[in-house]
């Protein structure tokens, strides 16, 4: 870090994602400080943010705030930043290790509102910079295309599922269910040496996708599914049934954002899934992969590039 020094630095954090933020704080060497929410009967928030005695905050502050379920927590980002402004942070970052409202970046139908097109410049004028985890980016290439911040850093989460999946099942055959995946199962399988291929797939809507497994004989080996995401789950259940049909030995499921619900995780397991792994990006209980020393490699990178 350079210019401010890392006394002026604070990480904000709201309780619900204190586990999250104290890794963060450890690895990155940020005053941990956090932000007091108050909801109102009428559901309105009110924010308290952790000023020292002379009603100030430090400088350089980071806000930690992961977009799962994200539509208060936009709200909650607009009176944070906007009140961290006036209480004296020069440089105002977010890391979202979670980025919502990515996946609409066109209008598939007429008068749709293209998501990603506006939650992005909005991010963009609150923050200075933005930290996030392999966002889920489809027709826009890069992420400062999505979010025009001055700073808009992508970690991935690919190397530290990498690492993990080679300490569980050693020499697993690493499978992508669709070819957006190709891009972490090929850095994840490169990093080790492991064996890969990708799925092909069509969504027909929210809940239906059909799956076709790549030209490979899966017989009698341990595959690990790798995906930037779970949600409803039917892309890796659709993807699990093939590769058990096809003589896998086993299916295990590794995820970087599990955005999925206990019943549809369920469904997972009754398709066939033995292990589901996640990093800690959205909490979740199959959380095995801490991304916090990424994040803070990120945050101090952002930093120097602010001075
Ligand atoms: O099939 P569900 O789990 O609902 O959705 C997640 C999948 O849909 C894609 O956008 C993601 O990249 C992932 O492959």
């Amino acid at each position: 870090m350079t210019g401010l020094p890392a006394a002026q630095a604070c990480l904000l954090y709201f309780d619900d994602e204190r586990p999250a933020a104290e890794r963060l704080a450890a690895a990155s060497g940020l005053d941990l400080r956090p932000v007091q929410r108050h909801r109102f009967p009428d559901g309105e928030l009110k924010l308290t943010l952790p000023v020292d005695g002379a009603g100030q905050l430090p400088a350089r502050a980071v806000l930690l705030r992961s977009l799962y379920q994200p539509n208060d927590k936009l709200v909650e980002l607009l009176l944070a930043a906007r009140a961290a402004r006036g209480l004296g942070v020069r440089h105002l970052t977010l890391v979202a290790p979670y980025l919502a409202y990515m996946r609409q970046d066109i209008a598939f139908h007429p008068g749709e509102a293209v998501s990603q097109r506006i939650v992005g410049p909005f991010l963009a004028s609150l923050f200075d910079a933005v930290v996030t985890v392999d966002p889920h980016l489809h027709r826009v290439a890069t992420l400062p295309e999505a979010v025009p911040a001055a700073q808009a850093v992508v970690v991935s989460g690919a190397p530290l599922l990498a690492d993990w999946i080679v300490q569980q099942r050693p020499g697993a055959l690493l499978v992508g269910p669709d070819g957006e995946s190709a891009q972490w199962v090929a850095q994840a399988a490169q990093r080790h040496g492991l064996q890969h291929a990708v799925c092909t797939k069509e969504r027909h809507g929210d809940r239906s996708v059909t799956i076709a497994l790549p030209p490979l004989d899966v017989r009698g080996r341990a595959v690990v599914l790798l995906d930037d995401m779970a949600s409803t789950g039917h892309t890796l259940a659709q993807a699990t049934r093939l590769l058990l049909q096809a003589g896998a030995a086993s299916v295990d499921v590794a995820v970087t954002h599990a955005l999925i619900a206990p019943d549809a995780l369920a469904a997972l397991h009754e398709a066939g899934v033995g292990c589901f792994w996640s990093t800690d990006c959205v909490a979740h209980a199959s959380n095995a992969v801490a991304m916090a020393p990424a994040l803070a490699e990120a945050v101090a990178q952002v930093a120097a590039a602010l001075e």
